[in-house]
Parts: C-alpha cells; sequence; structure tokens
C-alpha cells in the first residue's frame, strides 16, 4: 500500500544528472528521513509531498521509495526563506534570503511574481536584480512543472530537460496531441519511447500521428542495417509488423509523408521503393556531382611517358602496363577508381600518381576514412594523409543544449587542392560520399582508390562497387599480383577465396595455417597459445600486436567472451596494475584497447622522454587502438597511448567510449593491418560466414594468418557468395543522369 510524506528538503544527498535519481533527507514531522527515487529539479528547502512506500536498504537501512512527487508551494515564510536561501535562485544566499522575507512576509513568492519591481526596495537588491529573481523564479517554476509532467511518462534527467528546452511551454500540447514529434526532434528519443508517452496520453494505435512516425522510424532502422532505401512491400511489412495495423493505412501515411515531402516514393524500374528524403536527395547529388567532376584534362603522353621513365629511374620500380594505364588515366581525367586485391600494386600506383603530380608543381591531398588507414597511408607514401573528417575540418555547431557537427569544406568553401587521393574507398558510405564531394570543386582530380571486394562500408550504401558498376567513369581494376606478393600465401590465398576458389589447408605454408579444433574452450586455449608463446617469435611481434579477429559480437567466440579471456591470459591481475571497473567487465593498466566511437573533442598530446608535450590535437576515431598506461583512481581518469605516442585522458564518465580489444570483430577491423591475426571460426549464423568476410580477414594480416576451428566451416564461406545485400540505387542514379 501506498504511504504519503511530506516534509522540507534538508539536503540533497546524491543526483545522478543522466537521470534523476536522487537521493535526499527530509524533514518529516520532526524527524529525518532518506528518500530514494527519480525525483529530478527538487532543490534543498523544497516544501514537498510524496507517495510511496518504506524498504530496508542493506547498508543504509530504512528508507522511503518516492514513486510520485509534487512540489508545495511554501505557504509560511519560513519556508520560503529555506528555498530562496538554499541557492535555487543565483544570485541570493542566505542572508539575502532573510532580509527578503523579513520585509515581505508570508506575501514573500506573491511579490516576486505578481510584483517583482519591489524587491528592489529590499537593501542589496537593484532594479535589475529584481527583474533577473523574477526570471529566474518563473524558469524554475516552469521547468519544475515539465519535470514533474515528464517524469508521469518515465522520462527524467537530461532528457526531460532537453525536451522542455525544445519546446518551452508548447512541450505539454506536443505531448498531449503528437508525442510522435519528439522521435524526429529530440536526439535521443526514439520511436520506441514516443510510443510508451503515446500509449500513456491515450493516442489511437491507429492514429496518423503513429503510423507516419513509425514509417520514417523504419527508414532510419533500415539506414542502420546498410540501406539507402527499402522497397515499398518491405517497408508496409515491417511497418504492420511494428504497428499491428491495416495496410491501407500505412499506404494512406506513405502517401501522406510523400507530400509533406518526408519521403521519396520512386521506384527501381521493378518495383516501387521509399526513400527517407535526405538519402534519396544525398543518393543523387552524389551521382550529379560525380559526373561533374568527370572532365577530360589535355595532358602531352610524351612529357608524362618521359615523366614515368624517370620516375621509374629514381625508385627502381619498372611500372607495369595496368599501374601505367592508372597513372595515364590519373593525369587525364578529373575523376579516377582504381581497385585490385591485396598485393596488386595499388600503393605503388598511388606512389607513381604522386610523384606525376609533383613534377608538375600541383597540390596533392591524400586522405581515407579511418585514423588507421590514413596512418598506413602515410607511412606508405611518405606524405601526410588525414581522415577524410578532419581533411573536411568537421566542427562541432552547438545550439544552447543540443550540438551537432559540419563540416567547414563544402560547396562555398571548398578543398584548395589540384589533387586529392582517397586510400580505403570501400569504406566510405553514402554520408561521407556527399560530404566530400562537396568540398571538392570541379577541376580538382579526385582518385579513388579500394578494394571493391572487402566489406561495404559500415554505414548506408555500397559506394565503391555503384560507381564501378555504373561502368560510367574511368576504372582501372590492377589484378597482377607482383613477385613479392605471389609468395605470400596469404595474399594468393585471399585472391582464391575472392574467387570463390577452395584454398590449400595442410599447414605446409610459412604464412597460413588452420588448427583444427572442434570445441569453443579448446580453441579459445590454442589461441592463447599462439599469441603469447608461438606467434611473437614467429612473426618478429609482440603479443599486443597479434590481433583476435572474430565474426561475432556475441556468442562462446564473440568479441565479449574472448576479450575477457584474452585479458585473463595477457594481462592478469597483478598488485601493481590499478583496475577499473565498468558495465560488465574490467579495465586494467597495460589492456589493449580500442576507442569505438569517434569523438573529435577528445584531446590528445605527445610527451617528450622528459615528460614534456611536444604537441597537442584533438579527436580520437572509432577503431584507434591503443594501451592503457594509467589509470588514476584519486581523479578518476585513465590514460591510454595510441599511435604514434599520443597520450589520451578519458575521464571515468567517458569510459563507454572504450572497449578492450584484444579481440575485435572483423567489421571494426576494416582499413587496419595487423602483423598477424588469429581467426577462430567454428558456427555461427550462416548469412554473415560470407566469402566476404573471410576475405576480409584474411586481408588484414601482413605475416601470418592463423585459423583456429572448423576446416569445414572455412570451406562453406569460401562456397558462401551470399552478402547481406543493400537496397542502394547509387548505381542506376549515375547512369540515368546520362540518358
Ligand atoms: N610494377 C611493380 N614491379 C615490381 N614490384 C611491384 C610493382 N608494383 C608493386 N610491386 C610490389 O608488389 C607488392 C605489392 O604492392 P603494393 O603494396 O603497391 O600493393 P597494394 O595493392 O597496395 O597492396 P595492399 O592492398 O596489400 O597494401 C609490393 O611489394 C610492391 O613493391
Amino acid at each position: 500500500m501506498s504511504e504519503i510524506v511530506e516534509g522540507f528538503v534538508e539536503k540533497i544527498v546524491f543526483r545522478n544528472e543522466d537521470n534523476g535519481y536522487t537521493i535526499l533527507s527530509l524533514m518529516y514531522d520532526e524527524t529525518e528521513i532518506t528518500c530514494v527515487g527519480y525525483l529530478t529539479m527538487i532543490d534543498e528547502g523544497e516544501y514537498i509531498q510524496g507517495s510511496g512506500s518504506y524498504i530496508h536498504h542493506p547498508v543504509y537501512g530504512e528508507q522511503f521509495l518516492m514513486e510520485s512527487c509534487e512540489i508545495k508551494e511554501p505557504e509560511d515564510a519560513y519556508s520560503m526563506e529555506l528555498y530562496l536561501g538554499s541557492g535555487a535562485i543565483k544570485g541570493i544566499g542566505k542572508t539575502l534570503a532573510a532580509r527578503i522575507v523579513k520585509k515581505f512576509g508570508d506575501s514573500t513568492f506573491r511579490i516576486i511574481v505578481e510584483d517583482p519591481e519591489r524587491l528592489a526596495e529590499v537593501k542589496g537588491i537593484s532594479r535589475r536584480m529584481a527583474m533577473e529573481i523574477y526570471r529566474q523564479f518563473e524558469d524554475k517554476r516552469d521547468m519544475r512543472s515539465a519535470m514533474m509532467f515528464l517524469q508521469k511518462y518515465n522520462i527524467t534527467g537530461n532528457l526531460a530537460a532537453k525536451i522542455f528546452q525544445e519546446y518551452g511551454q508548447r512541450m505539454y500540447d506536443i505531448i498531449r496531441e503528437n508525442p510522435y514529434r519528439l522521435a524526429e526532434d529530440i536526439s535521443g528519443i526514439g520511436f520506441k519511447t514516443a510510443d510508451d508517452i503515446a500509449r500513456k496520453v491515450g493516442i489511437e494505435p491507429s492514429s496518423d500521428y503513429r503510423i507516419k512516425a513509425a514509417i520514417l522510424y523504419l527508414l532510419i532502422q533500415a539506414n542502420g542495417e546498410g540501406h539507402v532505401y527499402l522497397p515499398e512491400n518491405e517497408l508496409i511489412e515491417r511497418a504492420k509488423n511494428l504497428l499491428m495495423v491495416d495496410e491501407e493505412a500505412i499506404r494512406r501515411q506513405i502517401s501522406a509523408l510523400n507530400i509533406k515531402k518526408k519521403i521519396v516514393v520512386t521506384d527501381n524500374n521493378e518495383e516501387s521503393i521509399i526513400y527517407a528524403s535526405v538519402f534519396y536527395y544525398m543518393e543523387l547529388n552524389v551521382a550529379r556531382m560525380l559526373h561533374d567532376l568527370n572532365i577530360k584534362y589535355d595532358y602531352n603522353l610524351e612529357i608524362l611517358k618521359a615523366r614515368l621513365n624517370h620516375i621509374e629511374n629514381e625508385t627502381g620500380t619498372t611500372l607495369d602496363e595496368q599501374q601505367k594505364m592508372a597513372v595515364k588515366e590519373a593525369v587525364c581525367n578529373g575523376l579516377l577508381i582504381i581497385t585490385g586485391g591485396p598485393g596488386t600494386g595499388k600503393t605503388t600506383t598511388i606512389n607513381g600518381i604522386i610523384k606525376v603530380f609533383e613534377a608538375e608543381g600541383l597540390d596533392i591531398l591524400l586522405a581515407a576514412p579511418t585514423g588507421r588507414a590514413a596512418k598506413r597511408m602515410s607511412d606508405t607514401t611518405g606524405y601526410e594523409a588525414k581522415t577524410i573528417h578532419r581533411m573536411l575540418e568537421l566542427s562541432k555547431l552547438t545550439q544552447g543544449d543540443q550540438s551537432s557537427f559540419t563540416f567547414e569544406r563544402n560547396e562555398s568553401n571548398p578543398l584548395e587542392t589540384d589533387v586529392l587521393i582517397i586510400d580505403e574507398m570501400s569504406m566510405v558510405d553514402l554520408s561521407l560520399m556527399h560530404a566530400l564531394l562537396k568540398a571538392v570543386s570541379v577541376g580538382t582530380r579526385l582518385i579513388l582508390v579500394g578494394d571493391v571486394n572487402q566489406l561495404p562500408s559500415v554505414g548506408p550504401g555500397n559506394v565503391l562497387k555503384d560507381i564501378i558498376n555504373s561502368h560510367c567513369f574511368n576504372v582501372v581494376m590492377l589484378t597482377k599480383i607482383f613477385r613479392q606478393a605471389a609468395d605470400s600465401d596469404i595474399i594468393v590465398n585471399a585472391h582464391k577465396i575472392n574467387a570463390g576458389e577452395q584454398i590449400c589447408l595442410d599447414n605446409k605454408s610459412k604464412d597460413f595455417f588452420l588448427l583444427k579444433r572442434d570445441n569453443s574452450d579448446v580453441i579459445t586455449a590454442v589461441m592463447i597459445n599462439l599469441i603469447k608463446n608461438k606467434l611473437p617469435k614467429y612473426v618478429q611481434a609482440t603479443s599486443f600486436d597479434i590481433q583476435v579477429l572474430t565474426p561475432m559480437r556475441k556468442g562462446e567466440l564473440g568479441v565479449e567472451k574472448l576479450n575477457k579471456a584474452l585479458q585473463a591470459a595477457l594481462n592478469p591481475p597483478s598488485h601493481d596494475k590499478k583496475e577499473k571497473e565498468y558495465h560488465n567487465g574490467i579495465f586494467r593498466e597495460g589492456d589493449k584497447v580500442m576507442q569505438v566511437k569517434n569523438n573529435y573533442q577528445l584531446g590528445w598530446e605527445i610527451k617528450s622522454s622528459y615528460g614534456l608535450s611536444i604537441q597537442t590535437g584533438t579527436g580520437v576515431f572509432n577503431g584507434d587502438a591503443g594501451i592503457i598506461k594509467e589509470i588514476n583512481l584519486f581523479s578518476e581518469q585513465l590514460t591510454v597511448e595510441f599511435d604514434d605516442n599520443r597520450l589520451v585522458n578519458y575521464s571515468f564518465s567517458q569510459l563507454d567510449e572504450l572497449e578492450l580489444a584484444y579481440a575485435v570483430t572483423i567489421h571494426k577491423s576494416q582499413g587496419s593491418e595487423y602483423p598477424a591475426v588469429v581467426l577462430p571460426i567454428l558456427d555461427g549464423p550462416r548469412l554473415l560466414f560470407n566469402r566476404n568476410l573471410l576475405y576480409t580477414a584474411v586481408t588484414r594480416a601482413k605475416s601470418c594468418v592463423v585459423i583456429v576451428g572448423s576446416d569445414k566451416m572455412v570451406k562453406f564461406m569460401i562456397d558462401n557468395k551470399n552478402e547481406q545485400s543493400r537496397y542502394s540505387r547509387l548505381c542506376d542514379q549515375i547512369k540515368e543522369i546520362l540518358y
């Protein structure tokens, strides 16, 4: 049975600002009781009435669990003084509060609201301050009632504050009439939360708003799966399952959204398809901008020949016909795509192209989609390569509490360069491609390099594949595997896997092995032995440089379980290593970790051997890997050393950006290379275990690949050509522009 308590809030003992969970002490009938609950916006000194029940906490004893709570406007002078002096109103301390209440007595609150100028009669309060007190008082009141209102719908803390900041007093109408707007306007609220609110407000399941919101939500969800659009029938099916309403109602709202231009309904020559508008225009613009860049340049081929001869003499490498063709196409065209598998000479060709343009005195920019890929490009070319985000000068826009990102380089402030070379193009998704092309003006030569057979980008689209398949632009396919590369079974096998040919797994190779095991515990133990004892000597690297790549996150051989096992074996607890618990695991000094989201604000620092700061910068990117150097339990910080000795401090509240990285998913490893790769392959979803995934994993290794598990599964993967197909129309959009 629910009980009621009421009294003054003596002290806020603890408050979690994210979710509003609060512990406070309340003076109730001259005794002090501890209340707990989601009591956002309740300040010290307030008089509250709450209902709930007494519970017994094993450590803190009896507490009142407050399920709902109401602020009572103080009615007597004493309570008003307590509230005003609590720090709730900036600029009023205890002394001033006492003076105000002495002057106005029980009418204090009425004066503040109805006649605030009179506050200036109190010594120490100017007219301006009087109005400021009034403003804060009203704001607090509005905000508090908003919080109370939202709490009914289980929205608390920062999210509630965000909603109030976005809508102000309109919030009440919006929530009562169309809470689905929240899903559109407020980051952090999705369809599910909005639908939950709608149900509580009593909105009908067949409401137009509900169906519209669900359609937009399903399209965003499809983008998250890598699709750019959904076929109309598939969208309707998904909507029917989500909403449990009839098809006619869904079709009506599709038309309504189409008229409002929130979605685009078109067809792909076979069936009707639906885009969220932004993705439709992105795809169309990417196609158009690619055509715009695709102009011809006159170039004296005799001069090119002479330049190439000179470069070949200088570097001692004679380019083969395909590579020479790539250099020629690069100088003669505004847009060129170079694609090829491992060891087919892409880097050598890029270097040739750079040298030719350099001899011309042209400006060249190099970039890649991830930090690691950019670093590799810098290492292999000898020129600075940036991430595409950094090159486009990503910057943060802050509006009130909301922040979004934008690129400083765009159509009105394009990149100032004659040549732009992008490596690892298979990882570029549609929105990044769109941002990139907007910043490239006609007259800049754009050269896109990548291996079209790698896994597609994490984000939506099949950009590189679609551009190549359109056959509208110059594409040079490098197919020859060079001699050094042909000595490597990693490269030979990668090409076989890609072609669907079975590979020889008799362990006679120098760099490609399969250790047959059929039990996940045994596989884990074998991998630990390899990483700890066998492989470091074999590939002349440290245990930490050897990477376990696995297809899945979950399961016995998924990232989560493997990381725990590998951590215990490679960096066990030790009295001289500090630890910090997080979610469901532990970070320990010496652990191998990975940043799991792009954080453009996070600062880094490089220190000299004397500990002096010699370089600073910002930005740590999804996929950057490093080692935990220090955990400071006192300042609640953890320091990670990334590539190039960049030191980054994480506050404990930022630890959700880090994960252990002894094992990572094959998807996450795209664009990275490791001296040796260990692949546990036993069993898993047939759709995921495909040729593409195995190819990507194998091509991450420089000196050695060891597969531990089932040879049958490896064979199955090579035979399994079924990629998870993506709905994308870039290829057709490119072609249609020509007609
Ligand atoms: N024309 C050439 N003559 C001789 N050797 C070459 C030639 N082109 C490339 N190579 C050699 O072949 C190997 C692979 O070349 P390169 O690194 O350029 O290929 P890649 O496609 O960039 O490979 P990956 O994708 O694996 O990095 C290198 O050892 C390189 O020196």
